[in-house]
């Protein structure tokens, strides 16, 4: 547990930038620290390793106040991501990722293979192991990044905007990493982001913070889209409220169509849909093709399975050329398709939940 007790630090010159945080963040969860540039996210997550020193109050890791733990004690269990990864431009790969390993006394060979193991946890490739960091792409540099703070198997991981210097696609990209890995490693992150989208999709809990440094609400994504605490907050959220919040409802109740049994190519064929389409599911299911008799569109569809939420149900049926989206089981074979008419139930459902 991470405990801020009434923390405040202002700045030679007078900048306020926290103003008497309190917060609790619990072991194993995930925190995004959210809100408009200036408004002491940074400053707040510092404080935790000691890069900051508050102004007033503690921070306790664990009901320890980290003033009085030795500042390299510290960050030693405490992983740091950096914006844009701040690799060690003139180390390979591999000797960057085992940085805190030689710190922590291991010889080089060993530091090595707790590199290459951690690189494999973020899902990259070994044959980069040797590249400078310069002959990384974006993401890739940001994937090292993240594998440098977690080689040494910190149980905190704070990260500081990790993914605001790449595209959207590679965004996207770390952000699903990201989710797996914590699914896995069960880390306690911090994350500070200002991209309120970003602190939804990935935050157990979400700190929204206003101008000098006030804390606004600090509550589950849901919690935020659909009971915020205060005008700042609703600002913040207002745009796509309600289509976000269905990110947070599952599809459980969902009335489908069993698809009719494949043809002796290993070929599905759906029945006529209300609007004329029909359709062929590939054998390995990675494309559909689509046809209204006319003309015949093959395209990756996405298909949706057990757990997933009515949000991604929605936009499937939605980019859908025959409104109709693909249900998967468990094991990832498809049984059956729904429509819109479907969806119906589940969606006035959750409009009256939130509203
Ligand atoms: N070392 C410093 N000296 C003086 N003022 C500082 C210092 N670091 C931060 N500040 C000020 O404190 C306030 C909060 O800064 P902080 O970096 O914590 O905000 P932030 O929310 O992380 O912003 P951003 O999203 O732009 O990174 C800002 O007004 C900033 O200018």
């Amino acid at each position: 547990m991470i405990t801020f007790e009434s923390v405040s630090k202002s700045y030679p010159g007078g900048t306020r930038a926290v103003d008497e945080l309190n917060l609790e963040i619990a072991t194993g969860s995930f925190t995004v620290l959210v809100g408009p540039s200036g408004c002491g996210k940074t400053t707040s997550m510092r404080m935790i390793n000691r890069m900051v020193t508050p102004s007033s109050g503690r921070v306790l890791i664990d009901g320890q106040d980290v003033s009085g733990i030795r500042a390299v004690t510290l960050r030693l269990g405490i992983g740091y991501v950096l914006q844009n990864a701040g690799l060690f431009p003139h180390r390979t790969v591999l000797d960057n990722v085992g940085t805190v390993q030689r710190l922590l006394g291991l010889n080089k060979a060993q530091a090595r293979a707790k590199a290459y193991e951690a690189l494999e946890r973020v899902g990259l490739d070994a044959s980069l192991a040797l590249r400078y960091p310069a002959q990384l792409s974006g993401g890739q540099q940001q994937r090292v990044g993240v594998a440098r703070a977690l080689a040494a198997d910190p149980p905190i991981l704070l990260m500081d905007e990790p993914f605001s210097a790449v595209d959207p696609i590679v965004r996207l990209e770390l952000q699903q990493e990201v989710q797996r890995l914590q699914a896995e490693i069960k880390k306690t992150i911090v994350m500070v982001t200002h991209d309120i989208d970003e602190a939804l999709t990935l935050g157990d809990k979400i700190a929204v913070l206003a101008p000098g440094g006030v804390l606004q609400q600090y509550a589950d994504p849901l919690s935020i889209l659909t009971r915020p605490a205060t005008n700042f907050v609703s600002s913040l959220v207002s745009k796509d409220r309600g289509f976000r919040a269905l990110s947070f409802e599952s599809l459980t109740g969902l009335s489908t169509t069993e698809l009719p049994a494949p043809d002796t190519a290993g070929r599905i064929h759906l029945p006529t849909l209300g609007n004329g389409f029909s359709a062929e599911i590939n054998h390995d299911a990675a494309t559909v093709c689509w046809s209204d008799g006319v003309t015949v569109r093959s395209a990756p569809q996405p298909i949706i399975r057990p757990g997933d939420s009515l949000r991604t149900g929605l936009d499937a049926v939605l980019a859908s050329p025959s409104s109709a989206a693909l249900l998967a089981d468990h094991d990832g074979n498809i049984g059956s398709y729904f429509t819109l008419a479907d969806l119906q139930p589940l969606l006035s459902k959750a409009t009256r939940v939130s509203s």
